[in-house]
């Protein structure tokens, strides 16, 4: 792909089904617990983006044998316990569910590690996941500065604890939980909101007993897991970008087929909802501990709302698309206790206004999210990804609404989580 990318298409209507790629928390941790786990693990539906080829590459420097026919995954490991010390640090590319996961799991594990990650993932905190793992024992050391990759990890035997989580974070908590399952005694995690569960879920799966009480999670050490079947779900993250261009552009009418459906993933839906989008649930089915179905999305006319609270653990993704949205909806939307979005692939509450408003939006920031007035008519722009998959595809949403065209800067990024985008929005504009 080139290293600018046009968004430019005459009077676009988008029609018709889609089927989005797998969901990348969901692949992440197939590939993890079929590693963990003893015995063969098969995996459909696999996510073919970046982020996830990171993590199978980590496991097979690990001496897990993986092996990968597109989105048909097989993972055939000896167990955790007999891991291979790699030669070569694991390099956590751009993906910070790779990295925050994995030194959970490296802890308690026999091998001892380096690992890295790209010149994005190297600036994000991961104190929120060394804390907790060294208050049980863990082992990690930095060259540099603690909070920070490259970090080494050498395997010790872990105790558990109880931990109260101070952020709302899949990550942390899936972390926390993985170097459970191999310490001893029972750990408990609680959270300060609900994040999402797919760790949860799956671990259950592969025959791990978890015992879950309002926002307390607790697992036992010591136990074994075995391998299994996982088929993955579309991701509704991937599956948002769509949403939004078919709520924004006029005439528009989309299928997403055999999307995941998990509650602690579908604050979209309630937003989009909020907003006066049309949108409907039907044929909904469950697989794999996890449900998904097909949502339609019509284009409707549109009204701000506020996104806060207890509902941005379950949509944190989708923010910087929704705020493109909500430049297009009657009145104010307002953002808030989204501060998370500061430590993401970049910041994404500068980096998404300061796009927004080369096109012509009145977004204003504050320190945990962004104040914006619409409905405000968008001109074309060359917009920045900043290296962000989400910001890039937010860019390319906005091509479809702008009275001329939107040049993207750095558009590859958008293999991290999307590697067919542009090949299925040009499907979905021309049906
Ligand atoms: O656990 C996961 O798979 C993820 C958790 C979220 O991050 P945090 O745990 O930092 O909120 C999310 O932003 C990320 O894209 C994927
Ligand atoms: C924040 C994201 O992922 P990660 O933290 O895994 O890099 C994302 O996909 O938007």
């Amino acid at each position: 792909m080139s290293e600018q990318q046009t968004v430019s298409f005459e009077k676009p209507v988008l029609r018709g089904a889609l089927q989005v790629p797998g969901d990348k928390s969901i692949s992440h941790r197939a590939v993890m617990l079929g590693s963990i786990a003893k015995g063969k693990t098969t995996i459909s539906g696999f996510l073919d983006g970046e982020d996830c080829l990171s993590t199978i590459e980590m496991f097979k420097q690990l001496g897990v044998k993986i092996t990968r026919n597109g989105t048909d995954v097989t993972v055939e490991s000896p167990g955790i316990a007999n891991w291979q010390t790699p030669t070569e640090a694991l390099d956590a590319g751009n993906s910070g569910t790779t990295a925050r996961l994995m030194l959970g799991i490296l802890s308690g594990s026999s091998v001892t590690s380096e690992m890295c990650g790209d010149q994005y993932l190297s600036k994000r905190p991961m104190k929120r996941v060394t804390d907790p793992l060294e208050q049980m024992g863990a082992d990690i050391t930095s060259k540099g500065t603690a909070d920070y990759l490259p970090l080494t990890v050498t395997g010790k035997t872990l105790h558990a604890i109880d931990y109260l989580m101070p952020v709302a974070s899949a990550q942390v908590k899936s972390a926390v939980l993985l170097a459970g399952l191999q310490a001893q005694g029972t750990t408990s995690v609680t959270e300060i909101a609900v994040s999402r569960d797919h760790t949860e879920r799956m671990l259950v799966q592969f025959g791990a007993k978890l015992e879950q009480q309002d926002q307390v999670i607790r697992i036992e050490g010591g136990q074994q897991l075995t391998g299994t079947d996982v088929v993955v779900p579309g991701d509704i993250s991937s599956a948002a970008f769509f949403m939004v261009a078919t709520a924004l552009v006029e005439n528009s009418d989309v299928s997403f087929l055999k999307v995941g459906l998990n509650p602690t993933r579908t604050g979209i839906l309630d937003v989009l909802e909020a907003m006066g989008v049309e949108t409907e649930l039907s044929d909904e089915q469950g697989f794999s501990g996890e449900r998904y179905g097909t949502v339609r999305i019509k284009h409707s006319k549109l009204r701000g709302t506020e996104i806060g609270g207890d509902l941005i653990p379950r949509l944190i993704d989708e923010l910087p698309v929704l705020a493109l949205l909500a430049t297009q909806a009657d009145g104010k939307t307002i953002i808030k206790d989204a501060e998370e979005l500061r430590v993401k692939e970049t910041d994404r509450i500068e980096a998404v206004a300061t796009e927004l408003r080369k096109l012509g939006a009145d977004i204003e920031t504050t320190p945990d999210g962004m104040i914006i007035n619409g409905p405000t008519p968008l001109t074309g722009a060359t917009l920045q990804s900043y290296g962000d998959h989400r910001l890039g595809m937010m860019a390319a949403v906005a091509g479809l609404i702008t009275s001329s065209p939107v040049q993207i800067d750095n558009p590859s990024c958008i293999a991290i989580s999307y590697p067919h985008f542009f090949e299925d929005l040009s499907e979905l504009v021309n049906q």
